[in-house]
C-alpha cells in the first residue's frame, strides 16, 4: 500500500489520545476500517468493547481485552500500548488526529474504486456503457457522500438546521429559500425553486416552457449559479442565441431574418458578451437516456459543480428499447428525482402535454390529469407546472396574457393559478400581460372596388 495512504503517525497518535480520554472517542465517529493497520484496528476493536460495557479504559484495560482474544503478542504486548500513551503528551489535538485518519481511510476507498472503475471498464458483466458510467459514478458517489457527511442524521439535528433556516427567513421576510425563477410571482408562490427537488414544467406545445425553464436558468446564472441545460431539442447555438435575445429584449425572429436596425444590434452585442460570462453549460447532444442524463450530469457536477440542473425536454429522451413507453417514463423521473437529491440541486424537467383540440377557439385550461400519460411523473415531481395561455388559441383573449397553474407542490398550497404575462418576441413570461394590446380590427371585406380606383 502506498505511503499516501496511511499515516501510521496520526493512528498512533489518536489511539494514544484515546487511551488517554477516552470518553472523547465516542464523538469522533470511527470505524475499524478506517485505520490501515492491522493492530490499531485490533487495538480500536478492544478499545470499542471496553466502552460499549462502561469498564475503564487506559493501557493495562486494554491488554487485557487483546489477550483474551489471543491479539496481545500480535499488537507488540503492553509495551506497545505503553508507548502510544508515551508517544501522545496530551488528548488535546485527537479530533485533528481523526480527521487526518478518516481522510487517509477515503484515500483508500478511493483507490479501491480505481479498481472497480478498470474492472468496470473491462466489462466482463456485458453491461451496456451507460450503465457502467452510471455504476461507475454512484461508487464516487458513496465516496463523496461520506466527505460531506451524508448519512441519515438524528432528527434532533435536522430539524435544529431547519428552525435555523427558518429563523433567518424571519429575519428576513421576503427572503426566498430557493432559486431564483425569474418571475416574481413565482418566486412568491414557491418560495424560489428548492434544492432536492423535481420541478416539471408541463404544457402543450408551444406554451413557453423551455422560456420558463430558460428564465430560471438565466436568473439562476445572474446570481451567480451555475447551470446545466440538457437541451435535446434545441442546439447549444440556438439556445445561446435565444438566451442574448431575449437579454436584450431583442424580436428573435427579426434577428433571425437580420432585420435589427443599429440600435437593436448594439444591445444584441451587449447582452451577448453578458450572456458569455453566465455560468450556464449546455448540453445539445442528441438521444440521450435518461441514466445517460443522470450519468453526465453526476460528472459535470464532480468536474464543476451544478446549482441547478434543466432538462428539456422528456419526451425527447431515447428510450430503451425493451421497456413500454410509460414504463421508461417512470424510470426515467424517478432518476430525475434522485438525481436532485443526490445532488442537492434543483431540478426542472420539462414535458409536454398532448395537444388539445380547441371548440370555439377556447381549449380548458390542463390538469394534472393530463399528464398521467408521462408515466409516474406526477408521482415522483415535488411541483409540477402547468402552463396556459388562454389567447394562443386565435380567439379574442389578449395574446399576452398566460397563467402558471401551480398543480402540485409538496410543502405549499396547491392550485394556485399565478396570472401573468407572456412576451412571444422575447420568449419570456412577464409580470404583466401587455397593457397596450389592442384586438386587431377585422379587416374590411373586398368592397368590389375596381383596379384604377385603389
Ligand atoms: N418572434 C416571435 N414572436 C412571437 N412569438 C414567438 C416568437 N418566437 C417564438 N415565439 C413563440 O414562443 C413560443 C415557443 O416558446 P417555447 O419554445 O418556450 O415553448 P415550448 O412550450 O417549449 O414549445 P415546444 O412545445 O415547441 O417545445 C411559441 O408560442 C412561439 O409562437
Amino acid at each position: 500500500m502506498s505511503e499516501r495512504l496511511y499515516n501510521v503517525a496520526a493512528e498512533q497518535a489518536l489511539l494514544g489520545g484515546a487511551l488517554l480520554a477516552p470518553e472523547r472517542l465516542a464523538a469522533l465517529e470511527l470505524a475499524q476500517d478506517d485505520f490501515a493497520i492491522d493492530t490499531h484496528r485490533l487495538v480500536f476493536a478492544a478499545l470499542g468493547t471496553l466502552l460499549q460495557h462502561g469498564l475503564p479504559v487506559d493501557a493495562v484495560t486494554v491488554a487485557q481485552v487483546l489477550d483474551e482474544r489471543g491479539e496481545l503478542a500480535r499488537c507488540g504486548g503492553l509495551a506497545y500500548l505503553g508507548s502510544l500513551v508515551d508517544a501522545t503528551p496530551t488528548a488535546a489535538n485527537i479530533g485533528r488526529y481523526a480527521d487526518i485518519v478518516r481522510e487517509h481511510a477515503l484515500a483508500r476507498r478511493l483507490a479501491s474504486v480505481g479498481v472497480e472503475l478498470q474492472a468496470l471498464a473491462a466489462n466482463a458483466d456485458g453491461l451496456s456503457l451507460a450503465e457502467r458510467i452510471e455504476r461507475g459514478m454512484a461508487a464516487l458517489h458513496a465516496i463523496t457522500g461520506e466527505v460531506r457527511g451524508d448519512e441519515a442524521r438524528p432528527v434532533a439535528q435536522a430539524l435544529a438546521h431547519a428552525m435555523q433556516q427558518l429563523d433567518q427567513r424571519r429575519l428576513h421576510p421576503g427572503a426566498r429559500s430557493g432559486l431564483p425563477t425569474g418571475l416574481a410571482v413565482l418566486d412568491e408562490a414557491l418560495l424560489g425553486y428548492q434544492r432536492g427537488e423535481l420541478i416539471v414544467i408541463a404544457g402543450r406545445p408551444s406554451m413557453g416552457k423551455t422560456a420558463l425553464a430558460m428564465q430560471g436558468a438565466e436568473a439562476a446564472a445572474r446570481a451567480g449559479l451555475r447551470v446545466l441545460v440538457f437541451s435535446l431539442e434545441m442546439s447549444e447555438a440556438q439556445l445561446g442565441l435565444r438566451l442574448a435575445a431575449g437579454r436584450a429584449r431583442i424580436n428573435l425572429r427579426k434577428l433571425l431574418a437580420g432585420e435589427l436596425d443599429a440600435d437593436e444590434a448594439q444591445r444584441l452585442q451587449l447582452a451577448a458578451a453578458d450572456v458569455a460570462g453566465w455560468p450556464i453549460s449546455i448540453d445539445a447532444s442528441a438521444g440521450l437516456s435518461a441514466a445517460q442524463v443522470r450519468a453526465r450530469a453526476q460528472r459535470h457536477a464532480l468536474r464543476h459543480g451544478v446549482d441547478l440542473i434543466v432538462i428539456d425536454h422528456l419526451g425527447l429522451l431515447a428510450m430503451p428499447g425493451h421497456e413500454q413507453r410509460a414504463q421508461a417514463l417512470g424510470h426515467a423521473s424517478k432518476a430525475f428525482k434522485a438525481l436532485a437529491k443526490q445532488l442537492q440541486v434543483p431540478v426542472l424537467l420539462v414535458s409536454q402535454l398532448n395537444r388539445d383540440s380547441a371548440k370555439g377557439g377556447q381549449v380548458r385550461a390542463p390538469t394534472l390529469t393530463d399528464i398521467r400519460d408521462s408515466g409516474c411523473v406526477e408521482e415522483d415531481a415535488d411541483t409540477v407546472l402547468l402552463l396556459h395561455r388562454p389567447g394562443y388559441y386565435g380567439n379574442d383573449r389578449n395574446p399576452g396574457e398566460a397563467e402558471i397553474i401551480v398543480a402540485k407542490q409538496r410543502m405549499g398550497e396547491r392550485g394556485q393559478h399565478l396570472q401573468c404575462g407572456w412576451r412571444g418576441e422575447w420568449t419570456r413570461f412577464t409580470l404583466q400581460p401587455d397593457p397596450h394590446w389592442r384586438r386587431p380590427t377585422p379587416q374590411p371585406r373586398y368592397s368590389g372596388l375596381g383596379e384604377g380606383e385603389l
